[in-house]
Formats: C-alpha cells, sequence, structure tokens
C-alpha cells in the first residue's frame, strides 16, 4: 500500500500504557485528523510514528517500507509543534530555508519566497522570530516543515496556544495550504472543530485506543458509541419515542438511541414547550437548559436570552448511536 500505515502500535512509559495497539491507514494526500481529550495519547502515536518514541509493538511502513530502522531524519516527514520552535537567533528566512541545505543560493531563496508567499507572510523573510505574533510564528514554522517537500507532515497541536478567533482562521488557512500543496499529513488536536475543518478524516482517541475513524459528516451522525457521541458534544441520548414527542422526522433502528448536542435542539414557536431550567451566555448566544419530554435535560442554542419559564422547541438533528 502506498502512504503511511500504522499497524498495531502500542507505545509505553514502564507500565503505562500511552498508545494500545492503534491501527490506521493514510493514503497520499490525505489530512487525517488524531482527536482526544488530554491524555488519549494522541501525542504520544504521533511521536512514535515520526521517531521520536520507541515502539513497545507494531510497526509504523511508509510505502510498505518498514520504518523501524530508518532514523527520524531519514524518514522525510516535516514536524509543527504547538509552539513553532523557531530557531530564535535565525531571520524567518534562513529558519525556512533550514532544511534546504542541498540546494544552491538562488533555488533556496526562490522556494524560500514562494513558501513565505502560500502561507500569507510575503516579505517577512527578514524578522526574527520574537518579532512575529503567535499566528505568524506558526504559520513560518509550517513553511519550514513543508519546505524540503517532505512525504508527509505530523501536527502536533499546532494551533492550541493561540486565542480562539485567530485558531479558527488559522485552521482554515491550514486546511486550505494542505490541501493546495497536496500534503499528507497527521493532525493532532483536542478541539473538534479544528479537527473537523482540517481533516478529510478523524480519528477519536480515549484511553490509548482508535475508538473511531471516520469522515467528519458520517462521524458527526453516526458515532460509533456513546463514548464517541458524547466527546463530541452529544451527552444526552433520547429514544425514538422522546425524539417524535420532540418532532423529529427521523427513525431510529431497533437498539439505537438519538444523541441530542448542543445545536440539535431549534427555539421554534410551533414546538413543543419544554421548562426552561437555566441559563447562561457565552461568546455570541444564550445557552438555555431545558428539561425534555423524558426528564432528562438538554440545552437550546438561542439568539436572546429566553424570558419564561417555559420555551418552545424542535429537534431538529442529532447522533445515531448504538444505544
Ligand atoms: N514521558 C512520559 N512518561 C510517562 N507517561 C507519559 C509520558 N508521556 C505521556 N505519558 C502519559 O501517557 C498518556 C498519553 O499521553 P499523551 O501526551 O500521548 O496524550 P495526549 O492525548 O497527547 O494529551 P495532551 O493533549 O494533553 O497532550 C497520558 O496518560 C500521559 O500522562
Amino acid at each position: 500500500m502506498s502512504g503511511l500505515a500504522v499497524d498495531g502500535v502500542t507505545v509505553r512509559y514502564g507500565d503505562k500504557v500511552a498508545v494500545d495497539q492503534a491501527t490506521f491507514t493514510l493514503e497520499p494526500g490525505h489530512v487525517l485528523a488524531l482527536l482526544g481529550a488530554s491524555g488519549s495519547g494522541k501525542s504520544s502515536l504521533l511521536r512514535a510514528i515520526v521517531g521520536f518514541e520507541p515502539i513497545a509493538s507494531g510497526r509504523v511502513c511508509w510505502d510498505g517500507q518498514d520504518l523501524s530502522t530508518v532514523k527520524v531524519h531519514k524518514r522525510r516527514f516535516g514536524l509543527v509543534f504547538q509552539d513553532g520552535q523557531l530557531f530564535p537567533t535565525m531571520t524567518v528566512a534562513k529558519n525556512i530555508a533550514y532544511g534546504l541545505g542541498a540546494l544552491d543560493r538562488l533555488t533556496r531563496r526562490r522556494r524560500v519566497q514562494e513558501l513565505l508567499e502560500l502561507v500569507g507572510l510575503p516579505g517577512y523573510g527578514d524578522r526574527k522570530p520574537d518579532q512575529l505574533s503567535g499566528g505568524e510564528a506558526q504559520r513560518v514554522a509550517l513553511a519550514r516543515a513543508l519546505a524540503p517537500n517532505p512525504r508527509a507532515i505530523f501536527l502536533d497541536e499546532p494551533l492550541s496556544a493561540l486565542d480562539t478567533g485567530l485558531r479558527r482562521r488559522l485552521a482554515d488557512d491550514l486546511s486550505r495550504i494542505l490541501r493546495e500543496t497536496g500534503t499528507t499529513a497527521v493532525y493532532v488536536s483536542h478541539d473538534q472543530e479544528e479537527a473537523f475543518a482540517v481533516a478529510d478524516s478523524v480519528a477519536v482517541m480515549a484511553d490509548g485506543r482508535i475508538l473511531q475513524r471516520e469522515v467528519p459528516d458520517e462521524l458527526w451522525n453516526r458515532p460509533t458509541n456513546k463514548q464517541v457521541a458524547a466527546f463530541l458534544g452529544f451527552r444526552t441520548f433520547i429514544t425514538q419515542a422522546t425524539a417524535a414527542a420532540l418532532g423529529w422526522d427521523g427513525r431510529l433502528e431497533a437498539g439505537y438511541v438519538l444523541g441530542i448536542g448542543p445545536r440539535s435542539l431549534d427555539l421554534d414557536e410551533r414546538g413543543v414547550e419544554v421548562p426552561v431550567l437555566g441559563q447562561s451566555m457565552t461568546v455570541d448566544h444564550y445557552v438555555i437548559e431545558v428539561r425534555l419530554p423524558d426528564g432528562q435535560q438538554a440545552t437550546v442554542a438561542a439568539p436572546k436570552k429566553a424570558d419564561a419559564d417555559h420555551v418552545r422547541v424542535t429537534l431538529t438533528s442529532g447522533a445515531v448511536t448504538p444505544a
């Protein structure tokens, strides 16, 4: 098989199993996000693939070749970390050119210009890393990782040190850059929106195991179990009868429940009346906590505060998952 094959990889720190028999393949040109809560083993798996962490069992192959005897710097993998780890005394241009030693000066300079344009920083070549914002530094780190045309790049929470608004914008830019360059990438994140924005497919990890690997839509609509659903924000699970009572027009197969997430219920004047239990405010909307007909609680995202002790809602979507 061409591209990356991770086969039964286990990583241990003493008695602690950090990664438990992770298996997946990644075709050239595809972007996979490893998504999971803190401590789920994402970084350990990424570090094992690139060769920083010894593998207790299993193997990592590229184009069918076992990489166990291939040294880290010979794997032709590019790396981007949370804090870009640029060389502080070198200019941006020198940072980007770092892995281009084999090229002549003119070609090297052209390649640096090309990458600065790709990451939206033309004219930044002479700056030093301490003259860059956090977002710019991460763009330079990406440019540096892409410069030597690696066969894949590995990004470990590359945006998590940035503030939320910037993170969203940069996630979209990153996605565009990876696609434009046809780069094969593994992207570690604990933020589902970021993972969904960047990746062609998402592998959800918990306790060192990959619970499900899917394209974002399918993962969102049909999480493989309640644990994955809950991680995606579907925390209340209801039966067909309750779903129908809330105006849902779908049908659940026997043995399945519907996970209700933060955007599953819509305010709707013609909807079902439910009691309001409380409400809070986020940056751009209110979160109204309600009691469902079956007694469970759920939340509704609303543009304004509820001014009565009940609201009318309709259930418009949810995640279908085994009961
Ligand atoms: N060097 C180490 N020695 C011992 N245990 C470790 C070491 N590195 C990680 N662990 C443990 O292995 C488990 C997986 O850690 P890992 O950093 O891979 O998770 P993660 O999903 O990347 O978390 P985060 O998002 O917080 O970085 C955790 O329980 C962690 O405490």
